[in-house]
């Protein structure tokens, strides 16, 4: 089975720009090649071909439950969303390019760590050179991207094969369709494929006696916020202590006159968590795009290092507060592992002081600023309390964070 390959003599040369797999040490002598490298915690090294020097790399199934596999049919866009949400790529540039044509993965280190491996579409995962089975046992979630601007019969057919086969050897496993490109779909037509994607899965999940699997829908595109949401829900099945985390949201929201609170991946916009009221996703947005705000204007502020010892220096904790119209507040604090805390605070006392109704507008402000800064404080004290349990959490959880299981 050859699952994903390295090539030694390659990986040498090019070390620094490879961040999944680092050498240690090499040694050449005697025409012995002897190369020591540290892999990321989920692989192993299953054999080493030493006439074409190349490493054949395996899941670990210890600790791959948290590995997500994105399949589908060709030009389904499977690439492009990869490019898009973990790489920032602006969606127009993901027009150029190329088919892929080997398995590729992507490592995303957040609350936990997890992969995102993708399929080509023009590979037959079925053949007997891939040991199809050992893959959909390691992994924890199967997207299935379907093109829902094109004729989506085949995928149909593709996409009830691969979930016979993956709830066959893995009944755990989370089955996710993405029906994706629905920015070129008008409203009812959106609403119309997808009522027609559901029943046709769901008649032939019938048909091959698979009517318990449960399979869950989204309606996708690369050119708005649909595809980060929908990544959002899939990683967040993934995380054991999701419950958890959500009460201590919904304790925050009850405690600090919150409206909605995200826990965000800053990299890639994911929320990780969120309090249990419904996501509005115009907030998803303006709290996604805080966090790009509030990192920009950061960069912009150099700290001079002259007036500090550096030893003695701490990290800078990123914090934004940001005054809305009608005393909303947008707030944003680093949290651990590259996560943030955004919360959209709407600030009902500010809005109903008399200042807000007659003519006084310095009264207003002075009044208005007066309530926020007292609420802030609470706030600022509720998520200091949310950051320390959150740590405390992860310091507890089972996923074994990279550097320490190689270490
Ligand atoms: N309109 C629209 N086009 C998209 C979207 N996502 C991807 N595309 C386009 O679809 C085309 C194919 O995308 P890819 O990401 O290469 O598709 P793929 O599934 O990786 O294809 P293979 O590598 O052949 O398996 C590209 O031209 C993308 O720009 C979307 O949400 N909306």
């Amino acid at each position: 089975m050859k699952k994903s390959k390295c090539n030694m003599k390659k990986t040498l040369a090019c070390v620094q720009e490879c961040k999944k797999l680092v050498v240690l040490s090499y040694e050449h002598k005697e025409n012995k090649l002897t190369v020591s490298i540290k892999l990321p915690s989920h692989y192993t090294v299953q054999d080493i071909d030493t006439q074409t020097m190349e490493a054949t790399l395996l899941p670990n199934p210890k600790d791959t439950n948290a590995t997500i596999l994105l399949m589908g049919l060709r030009r389904g866009g499977k690439s492009s969303i990869c490019k898009v949400v973990f790489h920032n790529m602006q969606p127009l540039d993901t027009l150029y390019l190329e088919s892929t044509s080997k398995p590729t993965t992507e490592q995303f280190s957040s609350l936990i760590d997890l992969s995102v491996m993708e399929l080509p579409g023009q590979l037959n995962y079925f053949e007997p050179n891939y040991d199809s089975e050992r893959l959909f046992s390691s992994i924890g979630a199967l997207v299935y991207v379907i093109d829902s601007q094109d004729e989506y019969l085949n995928a149909l057919t593709n996409l009830s094969m691969i979930i016979e086969f993956a709830y066959k050897v893995n009944p755990k496993i989370n089955i996710e369709v993405l029906i994706h490109k629905i920015d070129g779909l008008s409203e009812d037509y959106r609403m119309d494929a997808q009522r027609d994607i559901m029943q046709r899965t769901g008649d032939e999940l019938l048909d091959l006696g698979l009517e318990g699997v449960q399979v869950s829908f989204y309606l996708t595109s690369i050119f708005d916020h649909s595809i980060y949401e929908a990544f959002s829900r899939i990683v967040q099945k993934l995380i054991p202590e999701l419950p958890s985390l959500e009460n201590m949201l919904d304790n925050l929201v009850q405690h600090s006159s919150i409206d909605k609170v995200f826990l965000f991946d800053v990299n890639s916009k994911i929320y990780v968590a969120t309090d249990s009221s419904p996501v509005d996703i115009q907030t998803y947005e303006v709290c996604a795009e805080f966090i790009d705000i509030t990192i920009d204007l950061d960069d912009l502020y150099v700290e001079n290092d002259d007036d500090d010892d550096n030893n003695t220096k701490q990290p800078r904790e990123l914090r934004s507060v940001s005054h809305l119209s009608q005393g909303s507040i947008l707030y944003l604090k680093q949290m651990i592992r590259g996560l943030a805390l955004v919360a959209l605070i709407k600030n009902e006392d500010a809005r109903s002081l008399p200042g807000n109704n007659d003519n006084d507008f310095d009264q207003k402000l002075q009044s208005n600023s007066a309530v926020q800064d007292k609420s802030l404080t609470i706030i600022d004290y509720n998520i200091n309390l949310f950051k320390k349990a959150l740590m405390r959490m992860w310091e507890h959880s089972r996923f074994v964070p990279v550097e320490s299981n190689n270490n």
